[in-house]
């Protein structure tokens, strides 16, 4: 029997969330009404069936803990990435999480910022995205069958996940803290313009809050910051820390923990400390790399990591670094 969430109570509460509560016109401006109108629409059942091709096994492009994701072509030829909630995990914090993800990015516009193009809430959980089809940063990275990434690329997809970053935390209403960010989350467009994505742990941080107690504690080994690890606290400086790992990942080309759990940012540290950059540096580039850029990264990636959280720059302050 197909399962419809569209009277379950999750689902009211997020469209409540993801809509926007109704104000007074006299309390909204032009500039709000724009930022409140969702860029995003219903789709049907029947619509992300057709477009993946039944959800084919042949176009199951990634999955993660609790979702998987298909490629797909909607009616009028757009490339989609469809999420879907697995059966698996469908119990009732999976399903907070993946309408806590529509919330998040139902809200979002900004070039950094995976561009949702709806949801389906028949037979299932599904949201649909842009569908970006070069992998993930990490895929691109880590694959020892591909190419390095060039240095250029490297740096502009630093700074464009920064400008992602510095939206979410800086230039909306409502502050987003993503707690997941990530070479695996982080998507190339076909011009490697980078994409955050995966907003499924992502909280809101009304500004009357200094940060969020968070339980239980999700994220990837590696990238998360003392404060959250050790007590759950969540702040933007959750991000700054996993920003400044994503930065080390992206100058050395190694894992923020590899296959011998060896973690990235203690094998940098000293090298951080005693400012030899240029053992940091991915061995696949050789002498490729722009060191005036190369600087300015690994500034950014010792700021960020700092183990005190106020002691870390804030978004503002990385992106002029
Ligand atoms: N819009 C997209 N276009 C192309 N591929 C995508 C898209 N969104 C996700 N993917 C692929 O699917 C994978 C899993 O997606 P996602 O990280 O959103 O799932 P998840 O279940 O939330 O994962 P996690 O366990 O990391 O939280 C990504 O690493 C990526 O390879």
């Amino acid at each position: 029997m197909r399962q419809s969430y569209a009277k379950s109570r999750n689902l009211k509460r997020f469209l409540s969330v993801a809509i926007g509560k109704r104000r007074n016109s006299s309390e909204i401006n032009e500039m709000e009404i724009s930022h409140l109108r969702p860029g995003w629409r219903c789709f049907s059942y029947e619509e992300i069936l057709k477009a993946t091709d039944g959800f084919h096994k042949d176009n199951l492009v990634g999955w993660g803990g609790y979702a998987e994701v298909y490629r797909g072509v909607a009616e009028d030829g757009e490339a989609i990435a469809v999420k879907r909630l697995t059966r698996a995990s469908s119990d009732e914090q999976r399903e907070k999480d993946f309408l806590t993800e529509l919330g998040a990015v139902g809200h979002v516009r900004h070039p950094n910022v995976s561009a949702l193009l709806g949801c389906c809430v028949d037979g299932g959980l599904h949201l649909v995205f842009e569908f970006y089809s070069r992998g993930s940063v990490s895929s691109n990275l880590h694959d020892a069958n591909s190419p390095p990434i060039a240095w250029k690329l490297r740096f502009d997809i630093a700074v464009g996940t920064a400008r992602g970053l510095h939206y979410l935390h800086k230039q909306r209403r409502r502050r987003i803290i993503h707690r997941d960010i990530k070479a695996s989350n982080i998507l190339p467009t076909e011009s490697f313009e980078p994409q955050i994505s995966d907003f499924g742990l992502a909280r809101w941080l009304p500004s009357e809050w200094t940060h969020r107690a968070v339980a239980p504690i999700e994220g990837t080994f590696g990238c998360l910051a003392p404060e959250y690890f050790t007590h759950g606290i969540v702040d933007e400086k959750t991000d700054v820390f996993a920003f400044g790992v994503f930065l080390l990942e992206i100058v050395t080309g190694r894992k923020p923990v590899d296959g011998c759990h060896r973690n990235l940012l203690c094998w940098a540290r000293s090298y951080l400390n005693d400012g030899i950059i240029e053992t940091l540096v991915d061995p696949r580039l050789g002498e490729e790399y722009d060191m005036g850029q190369l600087k300015r990264l690994i500034f950014a990636a010792s700021l960020c990591t700092r183990p005190t959280a106020t002691l870390r720059p804030s978004m503002t302050e990385v992106i002029r670094c």
